[in-house]
């Protein structure tokens, strides 16, 4: 493993790494740091968690000096939430350099962002549809980036994206550096890659198995209508400290996230149906932990770096493979421990083993919690509260009453009448979903196969829905209809299972971890999903809280 400062950084951005409390690269890092700084073309890929951010933004950051005025860095995400985060992490790489970063982003205010824009940042990081709204108002202009970054990648290649970025690209001057980032890197990559890279240095991090090691992967077998029992049995039991659970539409999400606060947790939803201030206010009060769980669309599945997060929850398996891994990967990062948990109706057990097999991980069967390990579970949460008060003492006030009442009546009684009362038991609340249609396993590969290369994005064979045609806009890109009318790519679904840990360490102090293998390359394509970007109300249909939400993404 390397320090950061075998890589000839300059002082100031390796005071911000050490601030950021990096010792040793990541392998991601290890490999793509000098490729970058060196200029190269790059396609870097490695699993969820392992620091991909930093592997472009420090390269990118050092290749920029203060005193310039113009853009020359532009990095692109799909989500809003992700570009947010991004720059943030931009923005610490950069403190004791004093670069300017500025997020530009569907859904906020375009007058704050030229605002922003007349601060001169170097560097901009955006969702596609924001972007080029500015880059046509021309308070962005191009002509002198020299560093290109597109994270989530393959995501971004999605339709609906793929033009945009197309243009975007042909904007920015043909000498410069492209890199493209993500987790999975289905084959369809390299038509991008052909296009827009320049003897593109392939860095991969993927050890046999796709997802990220330290993930415990579960699934429970659960009709549809049992689900929501499920899941507060599940959540219940392994109480964790923050959960992210992904539902399949934002109607699931909606009614997901009510259902749980009608049972008392701390919970709250987001998807793309959102306005921009409730979902950056539902992202505050979940990266501060005042809720516990975050109910979300794919919105959430890519990118998004949140720590505590120890659990995370497919309450609708997602439509394809890739989709799984990342949602997954939103636990276990940076070389922490985390569980994924899959509910699966017994008609997806199919799609399962396609997850399965894609993965190259055997999900583990676990039973339904019941009960008894539900009450277990709460009871253990309202102890340890319990205990956590002890040992904070100031009960001085409460002493005399509770001196009172142990002359009166039985201690355990007391305690047991205590303890119910903190657990709060609000399982009457009757919760009703509106049921989704179970998933399909397609078929991947066949003519129709990205891999051939005849249809961009086509995934198996033709899955990924027509989606809503809205006014003035709509989808852009062939994407075919997809089962389910009204459907536009759903693919959210996972499952999870089987604890496997081993492979590929991560080198990130105190994380036991071996030999990270490199090089596996791994074939899955993923079908496309469609999605609206942002900045362009009318691509988004309204009223599309029952559709597969992947118009989510971006911005
Ligand atoms: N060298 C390092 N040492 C310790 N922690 C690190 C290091 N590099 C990055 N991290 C931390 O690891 C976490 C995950 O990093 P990052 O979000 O860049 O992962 P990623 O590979 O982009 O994941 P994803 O595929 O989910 O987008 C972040 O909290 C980041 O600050
Ligand atoms: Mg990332």
């Amino acid at each position: 493993m390397k320090t950061f400062a075998e890589f000839g950084l300059e002082p100031k951005v390796l005071q911000a790494i050490t601030e950021l409390g990096f010792e040793e690269a990541t392998p991601i890092q290890e490999q793509a740091i000098p490729l970058a700084m060196a200029g190269s073309d790059l396609i870097g890929q490695a699993q969820t968690g392992t620091g991909k951010t930093a592997a472009f933004g420090i390269p990118l950051i050092s290749k920029i000096a203060r005193e310039e005025d113009k853009i020359l860095a532009l990095v692109m995400t799909p989500t809003r939430e992700l570009a947010i985060q991004v720059a943030e992490e931009i923005g610490k790489l950069t403190r004791f350099k004093g670069l300017r970063s500025l997020a530009i982003y569907g859904g906020q205010d375009i007058g704050r962002q030229i605002r922003g824009l007349k601060r001169k940042p170097q560097i901009i990081i955006g969702t596609p549809g924001r972007l080029l709204d500015h880059i046509n108002r021309k308070t962005i202009r191009l002509d002198d980036v020299q560093t290109i970054v597109l994270d989530e990648a393959d995501e971004m290649l999605d339709m609906g994206f793929m033009e945009d970025i197309q243009t975007i690209l042909k904007l920015v001057p043909e000498e410069r550096q492209t890199m493209l980032f993500s987790a999975t890197m289905p084959p369809n990559i390299q038509r991008l890659a052909q296009q827009f890279l320049k003897n593109p240095q392939h860095v991969s991090v993927i050890p046999k198995q796709i997802s990220a090691p330290l993930i415990d992967q579960a699934y429970v077998e659960v009709p549809e209508r049992q689900k929501f029992e499920a899941l507060s049995r599940l959540i219940d039991m392994e109480s964790p400290d923050l959960a992210i659970v992904f539902g399949r539409t934002k109607r699931r999400v909606d009614e997901l996230a009510e259902g749980l606060q009608k049972r008392g947790y701390s919970a709250d939803g987001l998807h793309g149906d959102l306005s921009q201030n409730q979902r950056d206010a539902v992202m505050r009060k979940f990266r501060d932990g005042s809720i516990d769980v975050l109910v979300a669309t794919d919105v959430a599945a890519r990118g998004l770096d949140v720590s505590g997060v120890t659990h995370v929850i497919n309450f609708d398996l997602p439509q394809d493979p890739e989709s799984y891994v990342h949602r997954i990967g939103r636990t276990g990062r940076a070389g922490k421990e985390g569980t994924a948990w899959s509910f699966v109706t017994p008609r997806e057990m199919d799609h399962l083993h396609l997850i399965e097999r894609v993965t190259r991980h055997r999900i583990t069967r676990k039973p339904l919690p019941t009960m008894a390990e539900a009450i277990e579970g709460k009871q253990r949460i309202t102890a340890e509260r319990l205990l956590a008060m002890v040992e904070v003492g100031e009960l001085n006030e409460y002493k005399g009453i509770a001196i009172q009442l142990l002359e009166q009546y039985d201690s355990v009684q007391l305690l047991s009448a205590a303890m119910k009362l903190l657990t709060g038991d609000n399982k009457d609340a009757q919760i009703e979903l509106t049921p989704e249609d179970p998933i399909r396993a397609k078929r991947r590969g066949g003519k129709n196969d990205i891999r051939s290369g005849r249809k961009p994005n086509g995934g198996y064979g033709g899955n990924r829905s027509g989606s809503g045609s809205s006014s003035g806009g709509g989808y852009r890109g062939n994407r075919d209809n997809a089962s389910g009318g009204g459907y536009r790519g759903n693919r959210d679904n996972a499952s999870s299972g089987g604890s496997t840990r081993g492979g590929y360490s991560s080198g990130y102090g105190g994380n036991s971890g071996s030999g990270s293998s490199y090089g596996g390359g791994y074939k899955g394509n993923r079908d496309g999903a469609s999605r609206n970007t942002d900045g362009r109300p009318s691509s988004r249909p309204s009223s599309t809280s029952t559709r597969p939400a992947k118009q989510d993404f971006d911005a």
